[in-house]
């Protein structure tokens, strides 16, 4: 009997064991093909950690669409132009989910309120609503709402002060401080003083998150979010870190939002979270919850900080080696605004030269190598395979922004690949930065203007050098939640001064 029992045991192990070595390894039918995985883990750390590089090695080997596993999760990687507009733009709705990761649940808690994570349905489209009604009320159409513009100054003294006391300048902290700003002042509805105990705190828990995302693909990680329930019993440190965190900027927020509770003027809202709080009571609907105001809040500083500040950083890298088109871009500036008149963001329709710069800005960095990863809602074609339901898509943005078919010269920085015939400003379909289809990046439109307002102030009033001895800055990117450039310093002239 005893034998028996044991046999049995031993039995019912091995074929759990068995049926979970082998589900990492096969495919479903008319799948794209990829590397044979390892049992229990798949072939994910084929092209983890460094998406970028990995993902362009394997489409070398196995052709523009290809997959992946990690365990019972289908990965499809699309290398090429063509296939990703065809999730994108031709047939979007079924490929509008995100996928479910340990990482979004570690972040957020259970049920995956707010936007970047949440799932494609009514409560997603319910929040989308909220805030493109909230960008039309408040955007920059109204001179008196535009967030971004009323920034720009500040801005510049923050470079000014800096200036005083050093001419080797690390751009870092004066991006971070203005982008973080611009958020506060959308969902908290007044922009803080960069000394401010309150600003320094949010900055400090920001900064902290971009840190401990980075950390998040080591192997310990990885193995956690191989095993459900592991971490119900043990958690490593980069996923801990990073759980923390989140808690932490999920505290002050709630401190903002009952602040805000305590002092609603439901007829006038002054912000996001009034808009927000004022859809809980009024419409009741169970889209709109505690949890979920404070998600999408946490959103908003996690999409919509680092991004802008990042591109802004290779935006300084691209002008000092290039000193050519940063003095083409000056003299459009100078021309149209003089040296004191800041920018507004109808300047840009007069601006061509520099808005061309910086789209070529956000082409060359391409910051966000692989976007946030869709998956599918149901079983459909792509690239003539069939994918199940579940399947989890990876784009490489680099195969459009860097694709010999759709730029003259890909590797090359050139505002011209924005430029008509006439000099405008033409549309490019390989350009997508912000993602697309029904995810498109929410905050495209503030990130736009951001990016085009900092610039263009940043060089009215600097001459952007590199620092003595040196004649080019570093180009090659570093990994992390975005592909970040290495710090550097670099030299700066005040030009209403010179
Ligand atoms: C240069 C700046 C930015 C870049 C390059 C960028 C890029 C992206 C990308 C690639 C996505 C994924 C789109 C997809 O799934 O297909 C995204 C989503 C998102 N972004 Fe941005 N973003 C930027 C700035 C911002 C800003 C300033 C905000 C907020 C004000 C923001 C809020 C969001 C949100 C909420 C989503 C999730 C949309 C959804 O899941 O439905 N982003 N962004």
């Amino acid at each position: 009997m005893f034998l028996m029992i044991v046999f049995l045991s031993c039995g019912t192990v091995s074929l759990f064991l068995l049926y979970h070595a082998l589900i990492s390894m096969v495919r479903p039918k008319n799948f794209p093909p990829g590397p044979v995985g390892l049992p229990f883990v798949g072939s994910l750390h084929y092209i983890a950690p460094t998406f970028n590089k990995n993902i362009q090695q394997m489409a070398n080997v196995y052709g523009k669409i290809f997959s992946v596993k990690l365990k019972s999760m289908n990965f499809v990687c699309l290398c090429d132009y063509d296939l990703i507009k065809e999730y994108m733009v031709d047939n979007p709705k079924p490929f509008a989910m995100r996928p479910k990761l340990f990482l979004y649940e570690l972040m957020r808690g259970p049920g995956l309120d707010g936007i970047v994570v949440s799932p494609y349905g009514a409560k997603l489209a319910a929040h989308r609503k909220l805030f493109h009604a909230f960008l039309r009320k408040h955007g920059c159409g109204d001179k008196l709402f535009c967030k971004v513009e009323q920034e720009l100054p500040y801005f510049v003294a923050n470079i000014q002060d800096q200036l005083k006391l050093t001419s080797t300048f690390d751009p870092t902290s004066a991006f971070e401080y203005a982008a973080l700003n611009v958020i506060a002042c959308y969902v908290f509805g007044n922009r803080y003083n960069y000394g401010d105990d309150k600003f320094k705190m949010l900055l400090n828990h920001n900064k902290q998150f971009f840190q401990k995302v980075e950390n998040v693909y080591s192997p310990a990680v990885t193995l956690v979010s191989l095993i459900p329930h592991l971490h119900n019993l043990w958690l490593p440190k980069a996923a801990k870190d990073l759980k923390e965190c989140c808690r932490a900027i999920e505290d002050f927020i709630s401190c903002e939002v009952e602040y805000h509770k305590s002092t609603l003027d439901a007829k006038n809202p002054r912000d996001i979270i009034d808009m927000y709080l004022n859809e809980m009571s009024h419409s009741r609907s169970e889209h709109f919850t505690d949890k979920g105001l404070k998600m999408t809040i946490m959103d908003f500083f996690q999409a919509g900080t680092e991004t802008t500040s990042v591109t802004l950083k290779w935006a300084v890298i691209y002008m000092v080696n290039n000193p050519e088109i940063q003095e083409r871009v000056q003299q459009e500036i100078d021309k149209v605004l003089g040296l004191h008149k800041l920018p507004t963001y109808e300047d840009r329709l007069k601006m061509p030269y520099t808005e061309a710069t910086i789209l070529e800005v956000q082409r060359k960095a391409n910051i966000a190598p692989i976007g946030v990863l869709h998956s599918t809602s149901e079983s459909v074609k792509l690239g003539g395979f069939d994918l199940p339901k579940d399947t989890c898509i990876i784009p490489l943005y680099h195969s459009i922004h860097y694709s010999q078919k759709h730029w003259k010269n890909p590797n090359q920085f050139d505002p011209e690949n924005f430029l008509d015939l006439n000099g405008k400003v033409g549309t490019r379909p390989a350009f997508m930065p912000f993602g697309g289809g029904l995810r498109i990046c929410l905050g495209m439109n503030i990130a736009k203007q951001e990016l085009f307002l900092f610039f263009a102030a940043m060089l009215q009033h600097f001459k952007l050098l590199p620092p003595t001895g040196i004649l080019k800055l570093d180009e090659q990117y570093v990994n992390g939640g975005t592909l970040h450039p290495k710090e550097y310093n670099i030299l700066l002239e005040d030009r209403c001064k010179s």
